[in-house]
């Protein structure tokens, strides 16, 4: 014999009335093929958040199943990009014909990309945290991109500090007017001629934008080698020693501050005209137990806030 399952979501009284911005699940494990511009449509597993509003008052709940069901039609038949995402939304919100005019997908996942090395030609892996958010609000698309770009920085101050001591280890093992240029290039080459050096830190900028909503496809490449071209000295994946040596030229010359890498990065976004942005840098210091932390974002009205 057939029963009829209860179906408290449509039956049910609401304990309490009231809407809620927005009701969901969160921590969804999700491998799904994403598509981005100028690299092949790549495998990737994600952990993924689905939500919609209830502007419903009195209904029990959402349909969770049909949030977790549109997800895996867009897991399993289709490939992300923002069309699938925009379509994904759309099913959120036609599955909650009268309960939800707003719905959001978050992705979290690492995308792994080949990186050339500075000098040798070698190649290698390296996996870059992306944070996708796709948003439908009364039919209008948004999509924001977050991405951590991770780099060293070395420590201007610390740079100045040490070449004053190898300017005073030089007067000091130099004390004649006229030196003899072999045997001072000699010195230099010793760690008594380069006594002291200055300290560099493993750094990350978090970087988040707002994208196009008419955007026909994602370009998360395009943005992580602009923000590596301009902070200079992202982290390498293979290094042979000619790639090591350039890196320390590299650092030589791009010595800086949080600020400075802050403020690298807010004159690219301005320049690459987002819709609005807000970034953190963090340089996770060798000098002290506790990091450097700059912010910034557009400013505009009704935007992020730092
Ligand atoms: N709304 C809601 N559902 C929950 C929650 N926790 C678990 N669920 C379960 O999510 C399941 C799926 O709900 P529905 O999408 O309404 O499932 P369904 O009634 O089989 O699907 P439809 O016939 O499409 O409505 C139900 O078994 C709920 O018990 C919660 O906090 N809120």
């Amino acid at each position: 014999m057939q029963t009829t399952m209860p179906d408290i979501a449509d039956t049910a009284p609401a304990l309490r009335t009231g809407k809620l911005d927005w009701v969901g699940m969160g921590e969804i494990e999700l491998p799904f093929i994403f598509e981005s511009r100028n690299i092949a449509p790549v495998n990737v597993i994600a952990k993924a958040r689905a939500f919609v509003n209830l502007h419903k008052e009195d209904a029990k709940g959402i349909h969770m199943s049909r949030l977790f069901l549109a997800l895996d039609t867009l897991s399993t038949e289709q490939q992300v990009n923002p069309q699938t995402l925009a379509q994904a939304l759309d099913a959120f919100i036609t599955s909650h014909d009268d309960l939800s005019d707003q719905a959001q997908i978050e992705f979290k996942f690492e995308l792994p990309l080949r990186r050339k090395s500075l000098l040798s030609g070698k190649v290698g892996w390296k996996n870059y945290p992306i944070h996708l958010i796709a948003k439908i609000n009364q039919g209008v698309l948004s999509f924001e991109l977050m991405i951590d770009v991770t780099y060293s920085s070395t420590c201007p101050c610390s740079a100045a500090l040490a070449r004053q001591l190898i300017q005073n280890a030089f007067s000091e093992k130099f004390a004649e007017q006229n030196v003899d240029k072999q045997t001072v290039l000699e010195w230099l080459g010793t760690t008594d001629g380069i006594v002291a050096t200055p300290h560099s830190q493993r750094s990350i900028a978090n970087v988040k934008v707002k994208l196009d909503s008419q955007i026909d496809s994602f370009d998360v490449v395009g943005l992580i080698d602009a923000l590596e071209a301009e902070l200079k000295t992202p982290v390498q994946a293979a290094v042979k020693r000619e790639d090591e040596q350039e890196f320390a030229r590299l650092n030589g010359q791009n010595l800086m501050f949080c600020e400075d890498a802050a403020r690298k990065i807010k004159g690219l976004l301005e320049e690459q005209n987002y819709a609005d942005y807000w970034l953190q840098i963090n340089h996770y210091e060798s000098l002290h137990a506790h990091d450097a932390v700059a912010i910034a974002v557009k400013g505009i009205a009704g935007g992020y806030t730092a």
